[in-house]
């Protein structure tokens, strides 16, 4: 069953309480939280703070912490400490993932690494048994609303062949650009796990709705 994760970088954070709330009234389990540095990424969003704040409101959520950072393995445990239940890394900066993942599930977290839109899959072959995830991004990281990047559907095929083949249990999450135009393809396609910001979060007070909508549409895949 695919599963909706709304990303809490379009929220209204003069609201956050409030929408979280409303989200989960809609049957949201899972939040996806966007964690970016000035580095990696042009932007800064938040840090521990904001995880430990949606832990508390949210306490039964599952918690998909997006590292979007040049030095994950600086901060990954803090991450962990304040309420992450799944770390995603980008492969792009870690040379030694397979170090870092190992890391991470030792402190008892799941661990997934997010791929940029032009890193090619085999780049994963190694470390798939390893993860929990796979976060294929289907925009260029760093800033929310944005326009899907056209070939995605194909990347998601091939990775979730992948992972058939070698009868791994690997989910994979999209991330980018997930609208009601492409979100039911994206699911047949074998994206399981759909990260969504704008889509949920432009919708102010309709929020419970939208994603009970949308959950609804994805739930068959
Ligand atoms: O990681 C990111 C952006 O870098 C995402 O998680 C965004 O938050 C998705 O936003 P929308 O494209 O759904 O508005
Ligand atoms: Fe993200």
């Amino acid at each position: 069953m695919a599963l909706l994760a709304p990303s809490i970088l379009s929220c209204d954070f003069s609201r956050l309480k409030e929408q979280l709330l409303m989200a989960q009234e809609g049957g949201v389990e899972v939040i996806h939280i966007d964690v970016m540095d000035g580095h990696f990424v042009p932007n800064i969003t938040f840090g521990t703070l904001i995880v430990e704040a949606v832990r508390k409101i949210l306490p039964k959520a599952f918690l998909d912490v997006h590292l979007m950072i040049q030095n994950p393995q600086d901060c990954y445990l803090d991450f962990i400490h304040a309420g992450a239940d799944n770390i995603s890394f980008h492969l792009e900066v870690v040379p030694d993932f397979d170090f870092l993942i190992n890391l991470i599930l030792k402190a008892g977290a799941k661990a997934s690494l997010a791929v940029a839109p032009g890193t090619p899959v085999h780049m994963l072959d190694q470390i798939l048994p390893k993860l929990y995830m796979v976060l294929l991004m289907t925009v260029n990281p760093g800033f929310g609303g944005q326009k899907i990047i056209p070939g995605m559907d194909q990347k998601i095929i091939q990775l979730k062949k992948k992972i058939k083949l070698r009868g791994l249990n690997t989910l994979i999450e999209i991330d980018g650009g997930i609208h009601e135009n492409n979100i039911e393809y994206l699911a047949s396609c074998g994206a399981s796990i759909i990260a969504a910001g704008s889509l949920i979060f432009s919708q102010e007070d309709k929020i419970t709705q939208k994603v009970r909508e949308i959950s609804d549409k994805i739930k068959r895949f």
